[in-house]
């Protein structure tokens, strides 16, 4: 079974507005809401591929409701824990440019915790579990290294998608798959990355550090994957841009997914930029269809 946490889900707020301008009142020309959350996301992608798969994490309030109910309603198993606060709302604003307001969300108090680490407690050999996204103010900054403390020795495949000193300290528990940016991966080094080979160089760093799959998301531009087998290179598929947000979740879903059915890590990492790309050209999440689609122009290669 694969599991997805996603500590500070959201209700996505996606709005349009011809020309933003900063000081005045704007009003929208499209607007949707769709649950979100990095893990979410991810579990979304599964879904759509026809993996099952479970997400956890924490919801309350209003919005909550709506993010619980919204994935319920499609048939996506939920086991979230309930928190007093209101569940976060981003806001996803497109204009000439693409621009985010994450909100805080709701406070998660220790007995939440403890009510979650005994979900954790179903995992089991062969289970994989994706720790998406960033950690809430009110949350312990260990809580991804303290989910692989909790976890070791139980046979967990764990995926890590954050940034920062949380995502650098899991790497010594040797995560399966770890997706940064271009940018996270200057970020986390304090370097300017001007090449591919600079690229592959700080890859091959996060490698060292302990992670087993390392994947450098590079938005239109594809993606490097680095292994134990080797350096690969993905192209992306050209389209127009919808609406990226969620792009890197798909990856790692449309990964996942085909990891789950042939083992097989180029054909997944093939379908994580299928995925990746087809949610940027779309409004939301990919579906099965649109990854599978944009297949024939995805090519992998091995960098020597
Ligand atoms: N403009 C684009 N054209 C084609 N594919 C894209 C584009 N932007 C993103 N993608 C696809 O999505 C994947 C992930 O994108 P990106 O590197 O932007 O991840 P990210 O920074 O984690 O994204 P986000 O935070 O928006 O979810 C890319 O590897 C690519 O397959
Ligand atoms: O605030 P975080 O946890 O870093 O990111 C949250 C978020 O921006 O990430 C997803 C896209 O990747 C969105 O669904 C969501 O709003």
């Amino acid at each position: 079974m694969i599991y997805t946490l996603t500590l500070n889900p959201s209700i996505d707020y996606i709005v349009n507005v011809e020309k933003f301008t900063i000081g005045s009142v704007n009003r929208t020309n499209f607007e949707e809401k769709y649950p979100g959350g990095k893990g979410i996301n991810v579990s979304r992608v599964l879904f759509n591929q026809g993996i099952a798969n479970r997400a956890l994490g924490f919801v309350g309030g209003f919005t909550g409701d709506f993010i619980e109910s919204s994935l319920k309603k499609i048939g996506l198993e939920t086991d979230f824990i309930h928190v007093n606060g209101d569940s976060r709302i981003n806001i996803k604003l497109k204009s000439d440019d693409e621009s985010e307001i994450n909100g805080l969300g709701p406070e998660i108090s220790q007995e939440n915790i403890k009510a979650f680490y005994s979900k954790l407690d179903e995992l089991n050999d062969g289970d994989i579990l994706v720790l998406a996204g960033s950690i809430p103010s009110t949350l312990d900054k260990e809580i991804y290294s303290q989910i692989f403390e909790y976890l070791k020795g139980k046979g967990v495949k764990i995926v890590v998608d954050t940034t920062g000193k949380a995502f650098i300290d899991t790497l010594k528990y040797g995560p399966f798959l770890v997706k940064p940016n271009n940018h996270e991966l200057e970020e986390m080094f304090n370097v300017k990355i001007n090449s591919q080979e600079e690229l592959i160089q700080y890859g091959k760093k996060v490698l060292d550090m302990g992670a087993q799959n390392v994947i450098i998301s590079l938005a239109g531009e594809g993606a490097l994957m680095i292994n134990k087998d080797g350096v690969y290179r993905a192209t992306a598929p050209k389209g127009t841009v919808k609406n990226s947000v969620g792009a890197g979740d798909s990856l790692i879903g449309g990964f996942l997914a085909e990891y789950s059915r042939s083992g097989d890590l180029q054909q997944a990492f093939k379908s994580g930029i299928a995925s990746g790309s087809a949610t940027a050209f779309s409004l939301d999440i990919a579906t099965k269809e649109e990854s599978e689609n944009l297949y024939p122009q995805i090519t992998i290669t091995e960098v020597k």
